[in-house]
């Protein structure tokens, strides 16, 4: 289903629930599924996490995850240790392109049983679940974070915990450390000093507890772009959210200060951007630490017509799609003129921005929710729009609360 995004002057105050983040709701379910005794609070309505509750309550011997990153790392890492239980863990033709061999080959050094069923390094992966008895392994710690998190979500059943020693420049870290915070909340002890990971076996603490997953900073991105493309004295107010979260994103806070966005956190766990100036400097990032919110920020600074650097997304290319290659076609469709490399992105500045474009979304809920603000700006169509369920189900609903026109 294709939409097309009206000009509209959004609501001068809006507020809007967002559903719990799907990264820490994907780890918090498979820790429930080894820890049986929490339980869990505004888990992520997402298609992924949905796929990922699934897949850890069936009995069937193929799992299909269809887009879901998080979900066929976490799940490798999981059904390797599932001892007596045969797993095919398969995907989307995109999940099929997605490298898994840095998380194959570290289990596997750990004793895994593991062959992959079509093409080397790529899933889909035949996993036999058995007992892992090392407990030390090296791996690439600069492709994705996701292998390092899988590995250190099972890490505490094992006989006698993990060590991990990360090699080359670690990326997405705060993933890493977010693993880590939600293994100490529930008692299982670790250690992270330089590159070495290590996890101690069991947990301190079995008492029944529950976790409440804080809502998701990647998908509050988009109303930080909202208001920066809006009027001076533009405000949202999002939910819920802590000044202290587990989530790199929650970067926006300071990125999108250059927006001249200002963001209170609230009592009641809400969180109120508002617009308070305009600023034209060009912005420059590095975005090593908070890869998924760099389409978001790169058609801000279009829409706005600053120039912008981004540097630190060599993990774009191997997400949804090739995000560098996606935002560089679809700005481009836009009049806008976009340099890349393996891991940066060149933004010129743009004084105007062609009308009623298509945007393409590449299978990747983030192009069509990062390209979806533009309508303040000028009507757009967004293609495939329901791609957004991967993280967000209900976007499109809650643009058209705070005024965005939509039609089919
Ligand atoms: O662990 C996680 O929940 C995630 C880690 C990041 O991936 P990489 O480490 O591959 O960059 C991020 O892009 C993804 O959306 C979610
Ligand atoms: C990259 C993402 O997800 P995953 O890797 O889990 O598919 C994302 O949500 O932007």
């Amino acid at each position: 289903m294709h939409i097309t995004l009206q000009k509209s002057i959004i609501s001068k105050q809006s507020s809007i629930q967002i559903t719990g983040s799907k990264s820490e709701s994907n780890r918090l379910l498979l820790l429930k599924a080894l820890y049986p005794e929490m339980s869990l609070e505004n888990v992520s309505n997402s298609d992924d996490s949905n796929l990922m509750t699934n897949a850890l309550s069936t009995d069937s011997d193929v799992v299909d995850i269809n887009h879901a990153g998080t979900a066929m790392r976490f799940l490798t890492a999981y059904f390797s240790v599932q001892e007596g239980r045969d797993v095919t863990l398969t995907g989307s033709k995109r999940m099929k392109e997605r490298p898994i061999a840095v998380l194959v080959d570290a289990l596997r050094e750990l004793g895994a049983d593991i062959s992959y069923v079509e093409n080397e390094g790529l899933p889909p992966i035949k996993i036999k679940g058995k007992k892992l008895t090392k407990h030390k392994v090296a791996l690439k710690a600069n492709v994705s974070s996701q292998y390092i998190s899988a590995l250190l979500l099972i890490a505490s059943k094992l006989e006698n915990g993990l060590e991990l020693i990360l090699e080359g420049d670690i990326t997405s870290v705060p993933y890493i450390k977010m693993t880590l915070s939600l293994l100490d909340e529930i008692g299982v002890e670790s250690s992270f000093n330089e590159n070495v990971i290590t996890v101690k076996p069991g947990s301190k603490d079995q008492s029944p507890k529950t976790l409440t997953v804080e809502s998701d900073w990647s998908s509050a991105s988009y109303f930080f772009s909202i208001v920066a493309m809006s009027e001076i004295g533009t405000e949202i107010t999002i939910s819920s959210y802590k000044e202290n979260s587990l989530q790199g994103d929650s970067v926006l806070v300071d990125v999108y200060r250059h927006f001249g966005i200002s963001t209170v956190f609230n009592d009641n766990n809400s969180v109120t951007l508002k617009k308070e100036f305009s600023n034209l400097e060009p912005l420059t990032l590095n975005l090593k630490d908070a890869p998924d919110i760099a389409q978001t920020i790169a058609v801000t600074c279009f829409a706005i017509g600053i120039p912008c650097d981004l540097t630190g997304l060599h993990t774009l290319k191997i997400k949804e799609t090739d995000r560098l290659v996606a935002l560089k076609n679809e700005i481009e469709k836009l009049g806008g003129h976009v340099e890349i490399t393996g891991k940066s992105l060149h933004l010129a500045a743009s004084k105007t921005i062609n009308e009623s474009v298509s945007i393409a979304t590449y299978h990747d809920h983030r192009m069509a929710m990062a390209f979806a603000p533009l309508a303040l700006k000028t009507p757009i169509i967004i293609e495939d729009a329901m791609v957004v369920s991967k993280s967000y189900p209900a976007f499109w609903d809650d643009l058209k609360s705070i005024g965005f026109k939509i039609t089919k």
